[in-house]
């Protein structure tokens, strides 16, 4: 007999949720896409392509979309949350209300990263706040060095895979890993979540350095001193094992992030970095810039809770308030000198 198969829905049809869902599809799961624009489902179930996010790329023909929340969410054995950070708690909230109804309780994995403005709150701890109060193990976060550009591609990706539960993280792991992407299990989830959210608002950093021109150097520089603050935050603010940033989560996305042409904070920074106005580099991106969000968040919490985190506060003002690039890397350059590790 036949065995069942795991119905994952992706929730969020961008450039990532797409390819992981043709992923999972791979992996032969049952997969439903659930995005919110109309044209975007109709192009996917007709063509088994989301030109919009994805250029010269097919979904495979097994992944459905849908716009039904309510048709992705019922007899879900796993829902993936890939949206945007701004809308995750907005998405949470329906999804609690369809899951009140059912009574089903399906896995919660998120890819998404950032922290939420206001609430400081990482993904995890929303869904845990949204949908699962009481089963805050069956949320998992997945996180490491990959762009969607690659995965479609079938090139070779490692990711982390974080739960407070062990048992729940595996699961993930197995029905996620194939031959071309392989998953890592990890204890640390704040830790993995930290690494992935902050090194976007780095990421911003290192392209502003290339649209100023600056050289190797300088992007080593910045990568090492932006993996010492990302650590500093995390380990301080949200109790992360220092070790962690070692990881896939942590220096491996930040070295990918900051170095490819795929990354949107990348490519975001560079033409902050050429003297374009943050509006008009988010206005065209046509893709979510998250580090452009999590800065804010990160600047809360550096000013509140007195966290030494010099790279993320010059970029936020620098987005936020309208400070001249070369005044702040002058600033940065002539700080009071320091040893090189301290948490
Ligand atoms: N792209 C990548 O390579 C990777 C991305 N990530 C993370 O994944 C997350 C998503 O990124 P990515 O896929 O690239 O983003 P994209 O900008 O490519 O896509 C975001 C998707 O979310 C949808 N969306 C926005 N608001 C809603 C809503 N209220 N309900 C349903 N769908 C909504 C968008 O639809 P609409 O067109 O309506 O805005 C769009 O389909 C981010 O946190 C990112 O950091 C992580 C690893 C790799
Ligand atoms: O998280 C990512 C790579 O791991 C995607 O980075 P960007 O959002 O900068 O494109």
């Amino acid at each position: 007999m036949r065995e069942k198969m795991t119905k994952i829905s992706v929730l969020g049809n961008g450039s990532w949720g797409s390819v992981l869902g043709s992923m999972l599809a791979d992996n032969g799961n049952d997969v439903i896409l659930y995005g919110n624009i109309e044209s975007v489902n109709e192009e996917i179930n007709a063509h088994h392509t989301n030109t919009h996010y994805m250029k010269d790329w097919s979904i495979n023909p097994n992944a459905v979309a849908t716009g039904d929340l309510e048709k992705a969410v019922k007899g879900a054995d796993v829902l993936l949350f890939v949206l945007p950070t701004k809308v995750v708690r907005i998405v949470a909230k329906n999804v609690r209300k369809i899951l009140d109804e059912t009574g089903e309780k399906p896995l919660l994995v998120t890819a998404t990263k950032g922290i939420e403005p206001g609430s400081k709150k990482l993904i995890t701890d929303i869904l845990a706040e949204e949908i699962y109060p009481n089963d805050s193990d069956k949320i998992i976060a997945i996180s490491g060095p990959s762009h969607a550009e690659n995965v479609a591609q079938k090139d070779l990706t490692a990711i982390a895979c974080a739960s407070k539960d062990e048992e729940n993280a595996k699961t993930i792991q197995k029905l996620f890993s194939n031959n071309y992407v392989r998953f890592y299990t990890n204890d640390d989830l704040a830790g993995v979540e930290v690494g992935g959210a902050v090194k976007n608002v780095i990421a911003i950093a290192a392209g502003i350095l290339v649209g100023k021109k600056y050289g190797d150097d300088a992007k080593a520089a910045l990568m090492t001193r932006g993996l010492a603050e990302i650590t500093r935050l995390g380990v301080n603010y949200f109790g992360a094992k220092p070790m962690t940033f070692s990881g896939l989560s942590g220096i491996g996305d930040l070295i990918v992030t900051c170095t490819s042409v795929n990354s949107r904070n990348w490519r975001a920074g560079k033409q902050v970095g050429e003297g374009k106005s943050l509006d008009y580099v988010l206005e065209n991106m046509g893709q979510v810039v998250e580090g452009a969000t999590t800065v804010k968040a990160v600047h809360e919490l550096a000013q509140e809770k007195n966290i030494d985190m010099p790279i993320s506060e010059a970029v936020y003002r620098v987005l936020y308030e309208d400070a001249n690039v070369d005044e702040e890397i002058a600033k940065m350059m002539g700080r009071s000198p320091k040893p090189e590790i301290r948490l």
